[in-house]
């Protein structure tokens, strides 16, 4: 079995639920080391046997099951599936009964709630690690005043005043950073995020037309290379088509700039609508457009922009209910092999510029 076998056996796939095991088995290695100082205090003949069985146990028994229960996805529903509250509640819990069966060697005890503390920063809400500070000094205070009234000489009032003193200091004051830092980690994610939102808003804007929402030129033209680059190794054919919107002047003079744009957004929502998912269409000047039909051979192609064609004859756009028609004259031209890009462009410009000339409204070859 190889290292990442047995790494994905004990810890899965799921990239969350192996984070949640890693510190929860950490929390358990930790739990562990207390179990050996209570186990050391009970060979010195500090800590009564039954009193060590019992809480090692208890508390190995505790963490391997938080373990299991991670491990089986029960956590995956849960409002704090790391169950770090859970896991701190415990933590402090165990702390204070080791407190209480400690009795001369309790000052060992100290470090391990200011150790729990620092656990939730990773997954709780600064309020949360508050709460759980103020729940340790709660339950400390409570153990070592039944602890002076049970066993006066060992848990010494004046002594164990003391120990509350530094102890609710020293918690208060972890349980502060670590929700400082919980706040810090919150921030960076928010950041994170917006700045992911950021980032796909500038690539959008910079591979986007923003009046048609169809890609700009600058990204057809990478769209281009790229297929030229394909068509050199495999061979297959593809077209370009140029697309230009026939009297648009008209259109704008009579329904102004806005019914001009309106044009141009129902163009495009129709043009999307009718090319395959392997083309791609932008706006390659203001009422033109470029169409790239990948592994297309131009008789093929043809049917296509005829069928384009067609269904623009009969676009209405909101605003533009007039009888000025809404044609479209198409320059179709396959790429030849060996060719350079742009002049199988410069091939579907000429196209078009004789469709206009041949009367409009119509599909011409390069
Ligand atoms: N509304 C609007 N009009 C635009 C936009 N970009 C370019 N135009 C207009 O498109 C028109 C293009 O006019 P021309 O180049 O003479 O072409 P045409 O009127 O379509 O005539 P032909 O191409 O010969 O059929 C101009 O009036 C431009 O102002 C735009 O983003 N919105």
């Amino acid at each position: 079995m190889t290292a990442p076998t047995i790494a994905t056996a004990l810890l899965g796939t799921d990239p969350h639920q192996r984070i949640r095991l890693l510190q929860t088995a950490i929390a358990s290695l930790l739990m562990f080391a207390a179990a050996a100082a209570v186990n050391y205090l009970v060979w010195v003949g500090i800590t009564p046997v039954w009193q060590g069985v019992v809480w090692t146990v208890f508390t190995l028994g505790t963490f391997a099951g938080f373990l299991l229960f991670i491990r089986l996805g029960f956590n995956r529903g849960l409002a704090d599936p790391s169950l770090s509250a859970a896991q701190m509640v415990m933590a402090m819990l165990v702390s204070v009964w080791a407190y209480a069966i400690a009795n001369a060697g309790r000052g060992a005890v100290f470090p391990a709630p200011m150790l729990t503390m620092m656990f939730g920063m990773y997954a709780l809400t600064p309020g949360s690690i508050r709460r759980i500070g103020w729940f340790a000094v709660i339950v400390f205070g409570v153990v070592m005043g039944v602890m002076t009234q049970l066993k006066p000489t060992v848990y010494e009032p004046r002594v164990e005043l003391v120990h509350f003193f530094v102890f609710s200091v020293m918690i208060l004051t972890v349980s502060w950073l670590a929700s400082q830092l919980s706040r810090l980690r919150n921030r960076l994610r928010t950041q994170k995020a917006e700045l992911a939102h950021a980032l796909e808003r500038i690539q959008d804007l910079a591979t986007h037309d923003e009046l048609t929402g169809l890609f700009n030129r600058r990204h057809m033209q990478d769209l281009l290379h790229l297929e030229h680059q394909r068509c050199m190794r495999s061979g297959h054919p593809f077209c370009i088509v140029m697309l230009d919107l026939d009297h648009f002047k008209r259109i704008n003079d009579a329904h102004g700039h806005a019914g001009g744009d309106a044009v141009l957004r129902a163009f495009a929502d129709e043009a999307k609508a009718c090319i395959r998912a392997s083309d791609a269409i932008a706006r390659w000047g203001g009422e033109e457009f470029l169409l790239l039909m990948t592994d297309t051979r131009a008789s093929l192609g043809k049917l296509g922009v005829e069928r384009l064609r067609e269904r623009v004859t009969a676009l209405r756009p909101p605003g533009v209910e007039s009888s000025l028609p809404i044609t479209l004259s198409a320059g179709l031209a396959e790429h030849r092999a060996g060719e350079p890009i742009s002049e199988t462009i410069s091939r579907a410009d000429q196209a078009v510029y004789l469709a206009k000339a041949q009367g409009r409204n119509r599909v011409v070859m390069g």
